[in-house]
């Protein structure tokens, strides 16, 4: 998949005006390639994230991949289960990664049952499903959004289903989440950004990703109703959570 993509070089030179980051076609050309530089454990959630579907997705359950993007969760749910083990439904809002999600599921895995839709995971009318994905997608909703989404998709879930939830976050501790920053910025240096790159995103970012607190997102899960929520994975700020609702 990545040989398809570009090198991200969108803010590697100096702009005027650093507009508020979207998801177009510009980015969909490099996605690849900017995810894996810029989302530390990236690689290594997806690839969790079949072993948990193993583990937790009931045999032929319903999957849905929320914010899809190119379909990397249903890649890799396809390359460790059958197609009988289950039927997935991406969901995202923009159109030039939906087409493109699209093509590299037809030519990656023809053979199971995934589907892409185009649309706002806040409208979606959803149908029972045995596992919920949201691989940092969460973090692009409105914070007043945030609440009702994942109550709906609590509502969605069969009992013994399971929502999986990766979000970059911020520490509460001031002192504490300055470090988290500074080194997340020396983790994208070290993958070859330069400092007016990394500056430049950070601009185009603000008010578009707007990260909440681990400890936010426990209650907000927990208030949502969902009986057990752990932490599985921490890298600097970026983590993984899963979320259990009672069987
Ligand atoms: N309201 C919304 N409704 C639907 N989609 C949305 C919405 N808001 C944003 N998106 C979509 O959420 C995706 C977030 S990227 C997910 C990576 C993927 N999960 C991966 O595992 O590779 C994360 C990142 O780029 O950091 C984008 O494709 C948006 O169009
Ligand atoms: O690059 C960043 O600063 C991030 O927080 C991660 C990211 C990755 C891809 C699109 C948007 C944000």
């Amino acid at each position: 998949m990545s040989d398809s993509s570009y090198r991200d070089a969108i803010f590697t030179t100096p702009l005027d005006r650093v507009a508020s980051f979207s998801f177009d076609e510009q980015v969909v050309a490099c996605f690849p390639d900017m995810i894996r530089r810029s989302v530390p454990g990236y690689g290594q959630i997806l690839g969790m994230l079949g072993v948990l579907a193993e583990r937790h997705l009931r045999h032929g359950g319903h999957v849905y991949d929320l914010g899809c993007s190119l379909g990397a969760v249903g890649l890799a749910l396809a390359g460790r289960l059958p197609p009988d083990a289950f039927s997935l439904t991406g969901i995202d809002l923009s159109p030039a990664m939906v087409s493109r999600a699209r093509a590299i599921l037809a030519e990656e895995c023809p053979e199971h049952r995934i589907e892409i839709v185009e649309g706002d995971i806040r409208q979606v009318e959803y149908r029972p499903a045995s596992m919920i994905v949201l691989n940092f997608t969460l973090q692009f909703l409105s914070p007043g959004d945030r609440d009702e989404v994942i109550a709906r998709l609590y509502a969605a879930l069969e009992p013994g289903g399971v929502l999986v939830l990766s979000e970059k976050i911020v520490a509460a501790d001031e002192q504490e989440n300055a470090w988290l920053v500074a080194r997340y910025h020396d983790f994208k240096r070290a993958n070859g950004y330069s400092d007016l790159e990394i500056s430049q995103k950070r601009t185009a970012l603000e008010n578009v990703l707007v990260p909440d607190t681990l400890e936010a997102h426990h209650a907000r899960l927990s208030g949502a109703g969902f009986s057990r929520v752990t932490t599985w994975f921490q890298y600097l700020n970026f983590a993984s959570m899963i979320a259990f609702k009672e069987a």
